[in-house]
């Protein structure tokens, strides 16, 4: 699967979210669809969404019993997406039925099934005093991250500060997604592991929503994101 920088559609309606990818022109990006739209537009936006052509990130970051997640992702296989989640979390049977559930589901092609490691929205002091996790965030990652590829899963989402470590130890061939991304001088809202695109040389794809949906040049912001990402950015030339 080509490198991308999927864009965060976290809107309220499958109309501002139609309407902002049209009229912002953004109608090629790949694009991601979360609990928030996901949960009130259902399978129908997946729909409308693949008969535009883009690829789709289905983020609903799966965390249950194992027999749940089974039932639960075979349902969603049928939706047919490029890519969905999981809590890595949940832990290593869970994981393995999701990956069971997906390719039972799965009339064609079988998405690729992420596990998320620690939210971005985390940081040490989070894990330490309300997760109770005394590890540093880059050991609890990285053994997320082994734990989901024994259990089949094809890659994590990740902060852009792991990524380089996770491919070092699963291999280059095990995919990290990497949300809490900021263009420079942008707020980090409620995320704590951000990073900009340029710094994101070993995420295989980006996750990219405020700064470029609340951005007033949308369309301006995502090619700069790219550019940068692939290091042809400099101020002099936008
Ligand atoms: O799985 C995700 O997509 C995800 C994982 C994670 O650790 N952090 C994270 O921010 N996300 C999602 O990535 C998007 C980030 O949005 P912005 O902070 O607006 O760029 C949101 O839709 C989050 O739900």
């Amino acid at each position: 699967m080509k490198s991308s920088i999927y864009i965060a559609l976290d809107f309220h309606t499958k109309k501002e979210a139609l309407d902002f990818l049209d009229v912002h022109q953004l109608n090629e990006a790949p694009v991601k669809v979360g609990m928030q739209l996901f949960y009130r537009e259902g399978p129908l936006l997946i729909q409308e969404l693949k008969k535009r052509g883009h690829s789709i990130f289905l983020d609903l970051k799966l965390h249950d019993i194992p027999n749940t997640v089974y039932h639960a992702m075979k349902s969603l296989a049928h939706l047919d997406v490029d890519i969905v989640n999981i809590h890595a979390s949940g832990g290593l049977d869970m994981m393995k039925a999701a990956k069971k559930g997906l390719e039972k589901g799965s009339a064609t092609k079988i998405p690729l099934l992420l596990a998320v490691t620690q939210l971005t929205s985390t940081d040490d002091l989070m894990l330490s005093n309300e997760l109770l996790i005394k590890e540093p965030m880059e050991q609890v990652v990285l053994s997320y991250a082994e734990l989901a590829k024994r259990a089949g899963v094809n890659g994590v989402v990740c902060s852009v500060a792991e990524s380089k470590f996770i491919k070092q130890l699963c291999g280059t061939e095990f995919v990290t997604v990497t949300p809490g991304i900021r263009l420079k001088h942008d707020h980090a809202d409620d995320q704590k592991r951000i990073a900009t695109p340029s710094q994101a040389r070993f995420s295989d794809h980006l996750v990219m929503g405020r700064s470029i949906t609340q951005s007033k040049n949308p369309k301006a912001a995502y090619k700069r994101a790219l550019k940068e990402w692939n290091h042809e950015y400099s101020e002099t030339t936008n």
